[in-house]
C-alpha cells in the first residue's frame, strides 16, 4: 500500500485521511492549524462525524496515520491530495489563494513525478495550471456530505478520476481500489466541472421545489403530496425535494456562485441557474413573512423562538446556515429571539442576535411564535404539550414540515407548513 499525503485535516482532509488509512494507505495529514493538529494526534475530533473519531483513532494506534503542521514530511511522498478550503471570495469567484499558496511550496518540495490531486473544490483550469507547474494534476472531486462524511466515503456513488495523465490517474484509482463504486475516469477539465454541476443542479432542484412550495400554498395544494408523486417518477427521483427555509452550507451556496461567475467569464448567460441563486435569496424573507403572519402583527418587541440554528440536521455548521439568514430578518423586524441546536456550540453565536440556549423548552418561554429552522428528528420527541404551555401563543412555523401537524393539532398548536395551508 502506498504512502499518501493530505493536506488540510477538515471535513474533507480529515475524512479522506482516516479512510484512507481504514484502507490499508499510510497517511500523513498536514494541517497548517496546530491546536487542531495537537488534537487530532491525542484522537480528538472536533467534528460531528460519525465513525471518524473511531477511525482517527483505529489510524493512530496502528501507525497508519499520523498529523503534522509541517509539509516537510510529504518530501519523498509520490500522491499529496489537497484538502483545503475554497471559499466564495468578495467577487463571487472560489478563492484559491490557500490551494495556490500550499502548491508553491509543494512544486519545491515533492520529488519528481509526484501525483497532486485536487479533492478540494477547484475552478475548472485548476489541474491544467498545476500540470504548468511541473507537477502531475488528478482532479478527483469530493462528494461526501456533512453528517455522513465517512458513509459517503466508503460508499460513493461515483469516484471521479480527470486527468491528461494516464499513470497519475492510475495512481489515484488504486486509492480506492477496495472501494465498490462506479470509476469515472475522464479529462480534468470535465472532472472539475461536473463536480460544480452536481452541486448546482441539486441547488436549483431545491429552489424549483421551494417555489412550488408556495404555488401550493396560493393553489390549495399540499406540496408533499406534490413531491411524493413526482419523486415516483424515476427521471426526477426522491431526494432532494423537501422545501424548507433554503439551501444552504459550506458548499451549495459558494459553489453555485462560483460557476456562476465562471459561466458569466466564458460568456453564458446560466439563467436557470441565476434563478434558482435568487430564489435561494429570497427564502429567508419568505419565512420571515409567514412568522409575521404567524405572530398576528408586527415583529417588533415579539418574542421568537428557533428551533435548529444549523445549515441541516446532523451537523453544528453555520457556515451559510439559511436559519441564521431568517434569524437575521427576523431580527431586523425587531423580533427578540432565542434560539436552540443540538449540535451548535452557543459560543459561535455570541454576540449575535440570537440568545442561545442549551434548553429547547427555554426556546418555547413566552414565545409568541416557534419557528422549526433545522430538520433535527429530535424535535419530534419533544414534550409539545409542555412546550404549548410555556408559550405565549401556541403557534409553530415548521418550515421543514418535520412535525405532524396531528400532533401539534392535539397539543393545541396553530401551524404554518411549507407548502401548505394553515391549519
Ligand atoms: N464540507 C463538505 O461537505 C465538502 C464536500 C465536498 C467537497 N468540499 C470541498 O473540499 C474543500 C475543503 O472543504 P472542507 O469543508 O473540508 O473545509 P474545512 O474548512 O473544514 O477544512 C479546511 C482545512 O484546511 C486547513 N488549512 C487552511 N489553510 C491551510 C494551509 N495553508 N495548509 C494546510 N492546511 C490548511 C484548515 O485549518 C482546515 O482544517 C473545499 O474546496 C470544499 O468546497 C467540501
Ligand atoms: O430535500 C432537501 C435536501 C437538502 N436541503 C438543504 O440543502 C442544503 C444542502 O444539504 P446537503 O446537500 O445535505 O449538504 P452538504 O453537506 O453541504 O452537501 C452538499 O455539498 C457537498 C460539498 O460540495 C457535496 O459534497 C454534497 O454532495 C452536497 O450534497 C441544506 O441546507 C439542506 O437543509 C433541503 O432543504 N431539502
Amino acid at each position: 500500500m502506498s504512502a499518501v499525503g493530505v493536506v488540510g485535516a477538515g471535513y474533507v482532509g480529515l475524512t479522506t485521511a482516516a479512510c484512507l488509512a481504514h484502507l490499508g494507505h499510510r497517511v500523513t495529514c498536514v494541517d497548517i492549524d496546530k491546536s487542531k493538529v495537537d488534537d487530532l494526534g491525542r484522537g480528538e475530533v472536533r467534528i460531528a462525524e460519525p465513525g471518524l473519531p473511531e477511525l482517527v483513532r483505529a489510524g493512530l494506534e496502528g501507525g497508519e496515520l499520523g498529523f503534522t503542521t509541517d509539509l516537510e514530511p510529504l518530501r519523498d511522498t509520490t500522491v499529496v491530495l489537497l484538502c483545503l478550503p475554497t471559499p466564495r471570495a468578495a467577487d463571487g469567484d472560489a478563492d484559491t489563494r490557500v490551494v495556490d499558496a500550499v502548491l508553491d511550496r509543494l512544486e519545491d518540495l515533492l520529488p519528481a513525478g509526484a501525483v497532486v490531486v485536487t479533492k478540494s473544490t477547484v475552478p475548472v483550469g485548476t489541474a491544467a495550471a498545476i500540470g504548468r507547474r511541473g507537477l502531475r494534476a488528478v482532479s478527483n472531486p469530493e462528494f461526501l456530505r456533512e453528517g455522513h462524511a465517512v458513509e459517503d466515503f466508503l460508499n460513493p456513488d461515483r469516484i471521479v478520476i480527470g486527468s491528461a495523465d494516464e499513470a497519475a490517474g492510475d495512481a489515484v484509482a488504486a486509492l480506492y481500489r477496495r472501494l465498490v463504486a462506479p470509476v469515472v475516469r475522464t479529462d480534468p477539465a470535465s472532472a472539475e466541472l461536473a463536480k460544480y454541476a452536481s452541486n448546482a443542479f441539486l441547488a436549483t432542484k431545491l429552489s424549483y421545489v421551494n417555489g412550488l412550495a408556495q404555488l401550493c400554498e396560493r393553489l390549495g395544494a399540499d406540496v408533499t403530496e406534490v413531491t411524493r408523486t413526482m419523486g415516483l417518477d424515476a427521471r426526477i427521483g426522491p431526494d432532494f425535494l423537501a422545501p424548507g427555509p433554503g439551501w444552504g452550507g459550506s458548499c451549495l451556496p459558494k459553489d453555485t456562485s462560483a460557476l456562476l461567475r465562471a459561466a458569466a467569464g466564458a460568456g453564458v448567460e446560466f439563467d436557470v441557474l441565476r434563478a434558482a441563486v435568487r430564489t435561494n435569496e429570497r427564502q429567508g424573507e419568505r419565512v420571515a413573512a409567514a412568522v409575521r403572519e404567524a405572530v398576528g402583527g408586527p415583529l417588533s418587541g415579539a418574542r421568537v423562538g428557533l428551533l435548529g440554528l444549523a445549515f441541516k440536521a446532523g451537523t453544528g455548521d453555520l457556515r451559510d446556515s439559511p436559519a441564521l439568514a431568517v434569524a437575521a430578518k427576523l431580527a431586523d423586524g425587531g423580533a427578540v429571539l432565542t434560539g436552540y441546536d443540538p449540535a451548535v456550540d452557543p459560543a459561535e453565536l455570541d454576540g449575535s442576535r440570537v440568545q442561545v440556549t442549551d434548553d429547547p423548552y427555554l426556546v418555547a418561554k413566552d414565545a409568541e411564535a416557534l419557528v422549526v429552522l433545522t430538520d433535527w428528528p429530535q424535535f419530534r420527541d419533544l414534550d409539545w404539550a409542555r412546550m404549548a404551555a410555556l408559550a405565549e401563543r401556541a403557534v409553530v412555523v415548521d418550515t421543514r414540515n418535520l412535525l405532524d401537524p396531528a400532533l401539534l393539532r392535539a397539543r393545541g398548536f396553530r401551524r404554518y407548513g411549507t407548502g401548505t395551508r394553515p391549519e
